[in-house]
């Protein structure tokens, strides 16, 4: 049957009365989602959609005359899909089902539109299908396949403000691949491309000058890498050491937790230090700060005092002392007996030491003001138990602190700070009578992470002098390097520690423990020997020699991470006649004269007012995040 038939049909029950105007939308408006829903699922539908518009249109029929039967109404409205299914069956059935509408064509009917609707089942799920199919095609080859930027994108980049969403991908994906090179590499990449894109883009995104980043790319896994540099990018937990000769830690918490300091104890490996979470009242000014119960101490701080293990009735030096958080750890673990020196060149910092030991109530200390290669004149030779070279240094492990060393240490910082390092430790040895009952040991520490200023300095001290390197006597940290790219240190190196925020939840920090064998130098075979034990000497002996021999005064001091040089020490510095640099590279071993490393250039990179954006975006960034992280906190 048709619908021109039907629609005759109906209308001749009813042919009088107005004539109705045809309602479009009587038929189409409100059933226009399923006209559209059916389109989408078949284009039959969609044709017969079309024929039903013009058939009521154009036909003339008695439909339009207005002349239409009541049950014209609950078909036509109600049933829409299957009129229009039923139209299409009834163009495509041919003679038998125009001929009539008894029981049998009615059930042949039925099961052509349930073949019909099964067939419009079974498309839309081939096209789901496809769909899904596709989707995860896409997924598969966004995740897999990262694209280097090509030079005319990168240059695009620097013309345009930093698009911090951007570099961070690309560090992740970069990461990404460099963890699974073989399978990820872009065809005809090297590893050192990605490196070098990688280098970029961490200094950009987290504004490091290219040295550092270089440095630091070096050391890790890029992986571990980025987890160091995110550590740093958080500050450390507040601790404080309880002053044992004053309090006990259980009484000082106590007396903190009433007053409104939410803390804990520290960690299994300190019986006296305290980690404090918040406090309602300002920690450096409670009365029993002010009393000397305790000293606020970054938790790495602990650690060379506790390697040092001074005993009690020692005689022990302090070299680097200002402001006296370590001395003053070293008085109360010899309980107040024996003697401490606690040096310390800068005049000004001494006010802060002297401070510190009094609130502190130490008693056995007397307070220096020496440059520390003065010292063994002072103190004399082989005159002391232990020493504590705690030596300045060029920060770069309390980025989190000072963000500034981020851009502020070059090679040349990292250079003159070793060849301080170098020239404090031999006079730190000197000082310790290898004889001494109880001691014979120096402890040399400093906040760097760079091997220049720790390993390559131990290893310098074992050349030069009769010592031996001992376990630090800390159950945790990671043991110091014994090799780094071509070169090689004395293989004891490993029984130094070193202590990472991403890690250990602390600053950066190296700790070495020396034992001094004999107060006798070296001789020149003994030297040779220890030197020999692996390869490839650090340093010339020229070099080495004129490190030693350089005057005092003359040898850079104002590496020492936030320490300014005072006039007077400007004023000394520089003496390039008598002082033969070491070339070494960042990393503590000497520049081979092949390596040209340093000297490439990025070739694309502007690089001056381009960090500048970034560091302000970021610095932008920051200040969001931390407006957004306050409002939370003012919301709980
Ligand atoms: C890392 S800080 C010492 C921190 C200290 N040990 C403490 O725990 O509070 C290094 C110190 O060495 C001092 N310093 C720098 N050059 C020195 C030198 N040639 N001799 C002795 N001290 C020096 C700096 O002024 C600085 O106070």
């Amino acid at each position: 049957m048709a619908l021109g038939s039907l629609s005759k049909k109906k209308g001749s029950k009813s042919s009088k009365g107005p004539p109705k105007k045809k309602q479009k939308g009587d038929l189409f408006t409100e059933k226009r989602p399923e006209k559209a829903d059916l389109s989408d699922d078949s284009d039959v539908s969609n044709e017969e959609v079309e024929e039903l518009e013009n058939f009521d249109e154009d036909s003339g029929s008695e439909l339009l005359s207005g002349d239409v039967d009541p049950l014209a109404d609950d078909f036509l409205q109600g049933s829409d899909d299957f009129y229009v299914i039923w139209f299409d069956l009834e163009e495509n059935s041919g003679s038998d089902s125009a001929a009539g509408s008894d029981g049998s064509d009615s059930d042949s009917e039925v099961s052509d539109i349930e073949r019909k609707s099964r067939a419009l089942d079974e498309r839309r799920a081939r096209e789901e299908k496809d769909a899904e199919d596709e989707l995860q095609t896409n997924i598969a080859e966004e995740s897999d396949e990262f694209w280097l930027p090509t030079e005319e994108e990168l240059e695009a980049e620097a013309n345009r403000p930093p698009d911090l969403q951007n570099l961070q991908r690309r560090i992740q994906e970069i990461v990404r691949v460099l963890s699974n090179f073989k399978d990820l590499r872009q065809e005809g990449a090297k590893r050192k491309d990605y490196i070098e894109q990688l280098k970029m883009d961490l200094s950009s995104y987290y504004g490091y000058n290219d040295f550092l980043i270089g440095v630091l790319i070096e050391m890790f896994p890029v992986n571990e890498l980025l987890e160091l540099i995110n550590a740093f990018e958080k500050p450390r937990p507040i601790c404080l050491r309880t002053n044992t000769l004053k309090a006990r830690r259980r009484d000082l918490a106590e007396v903190l937790l009433k007053r409104g300091v939410n803390l804990d104890p520290l960690s299994k490996w300190s019986k006296v230090g305290l980690v404090v979470y918040d406090s309602q009242v300002p920690i450096g000014a409670t009365p029993e700060y002010m009393a000397g119960l305790y000293m606020l101490q970054s938790a790495n701080s602990f650690l060379p005092v506790m390697a040092l293990a001074p005993q009690e009735k020692e005689r022990i030096v302090d070299m680097a002392a200002a402001p006296g958080g370590k001395t003053t750890y070293v008085a109360a673990l010899m309980k107040n007996t024996g003697i401490i020196y606690a040096n310390e060149m800068k005049e000004p910092r001494l006010k802060s030491l002297t401070a510190n030991l009094n609130r502190m109530g130490v008693t056995n200390t007397i307070v220096c003001n020496y440059d520390g290669r003065e010292l063994p004149k002072v103190l004399g030779l082989n005159s002391v138990d232990r020493v504590l070279l705690d030596a300045p240094c060029s920060g770069t492990g309390v980025i989190s602190k000072d963000e500034s060393v981020k851009t502020s240490k070059s090679l040349e910082d990292i250079e003159k700070s070793a060849q301080l390092q170098k020239q404090l430790i031999l006079n730190a040895i000197d000082m310790v009578d290898a004889n001494s009952k109880s001691g014979g040991y120096i402890v040399y520490s400093t906040c760097s992470m760079m091997i220049a200023e720790n390993e390559a300095v131990v290893d310098y001290a074992l050349k030069k002098r009769n010592v031996k390197v001992v376990p630090c006597g800390l159950d945790f940290g990671r043991p110091g390097y014994t090799r780094f790219r071509e070169y090689r240190f004395h293989p004891s190196l490993d029984k130094t520690r070193r202590f990472y925020p991403h890690v250990h939840n602390m600053d950066g920090f190296f700790v070495a423990k020396l034992k001094k064998v004999s107060n006798s130098l070296p001789t020149a075979a003994a030297a040779e020997a220890v030197q020999s034990t692996e390869q490839a000497p650090l340093s010339s002996e020229k070099d080495v020699e004129s490190v030693e021999e350089a005057p005092l005064s003359s040898v850079e001091d104002a590496v020492e991470g936030s320490v300014r040089p005072s006039k007077e020490d400007s004023n000394k510095k520089n003496n390039p006649g008598r002082i033969k640099r070491e070339h070494q590279n960042g990393n503590g071993a000497p520049k081979p004269a092949a390596d040209k490393r340093r000297e490439r250039k990025f070739p694309f990179r502007k690089e001056v007012p381009r960090r500048t954006e970034i560091i302000k975006a970021r610095e932008e960034k920051r200040q969001a995040l931390r407006g957004t992280k306050r409002k939370g906190e003012g919301s709980k």
